[in-house]
């Protein structure tokens, strides 16, 4: 039997603004995100790639079409709903987002709370797994000021990780790093989330990154106008 997609857009519309100051800002968006697949989302400034995001992670409410997460329709959803699902999500966004007084393991750990309510010594025992995976388990014990760019990106991709989300959003996750720093950051995305069947969606500018996606999705003014696939490397 054929498993639904993680993500299941259909004719999906969206506005902002009221009156004369309406506009369009998507139009007719139909997509469907495959278990396990790593997906870039790219296009021009203003193309609607993070309200796409957006409405796919549940942090704006669908306005016209259907966007099916995980088997549940968001058109319609009450806030309790949509909060309930973003919490099976994992986030990651350009501004790593680390509290600047918590060391890189209890910024992780506040990732596993927020998803779980989980008890503080499986939370603290996940997010000391997690720096591992991402290769910071030397500096578990440092406070964001004294880890680099590429450093703390990896700390937010472990918070982001810890809740074991089946689908991970992430927008503009390398812009602000250098080449090496936003290669590794990338690669660790796409190896854990093959490793756990994780679907990712990445919105990007970053065309250093392009050649990593299985598929890459192009929007331009509201619409996509492509669509590549190539086969897993
Ligand atoms: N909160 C908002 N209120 C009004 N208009 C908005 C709002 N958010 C986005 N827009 C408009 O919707 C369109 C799509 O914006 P969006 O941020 O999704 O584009 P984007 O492709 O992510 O751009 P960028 O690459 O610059 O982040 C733009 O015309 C933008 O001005």
């Amino acid at each position: 039997m054929q498993q639904e997609p993680i993500v299941d857009v259909r004719g999906l519309n969206h506005w902002f603004g009221v009156d004369t100051a309406r506009r369009q800002a998507l139009y007719d968006i139909s997509l469907t995100l495959e278990r396990g697949s790593f997906t870039i989302l790219m296009g021009p400034s203003g193309s609607g790639k993070t309200t796409l995001l957006t409405l796919i992670g549940c942090l704006r409410a669908v306005q016209d079409g259907s966007v099916r997460l995980l088997s549940q329709e968001l058109n319609g959803a009450g806030e309790a709903q949509l909060v309930a699902m973003r919490r099976r999500l994992g986030f990651i966004f350009q501004a790593h987002n680390l509290h600047e007084s918590l060391t890189a393991a209890q910024n992780v750990m506040m990732g596993a709370q927020v998803h779980t309510g989980v008890p503080d010594a499986l939370a603290e025992k996940a997010s000391v797994h997690l720096l591992r995976l991402v290769g910071l388990a030397e500096r578990a014990d440092y406070l964001p000021a004294n880890l680099s760019g590429g450093q703390k990106q990896r700390v937010a991709v472990a918070r982001a990780l810890v809740g074991q989300p089946a689908l991970l959003l992430a927008d503009e996750p390398t812009a602000a790093l250098d080449k090496e720093s936003a290669a590794e950051v990338v690669d660790l995305l796409i190896r854990i989330g093959k490793a756990r069947g994780m679907t990712v969606l990445l919105v990007t500018h970053d065309n250093r990154i392009l050649d990593r996606a299985d598929r890459i999705l192009t929007l331009e003014d509201g619409r996509i106008v492509r669509d590549d696939r190539r086969a897993p490397a």
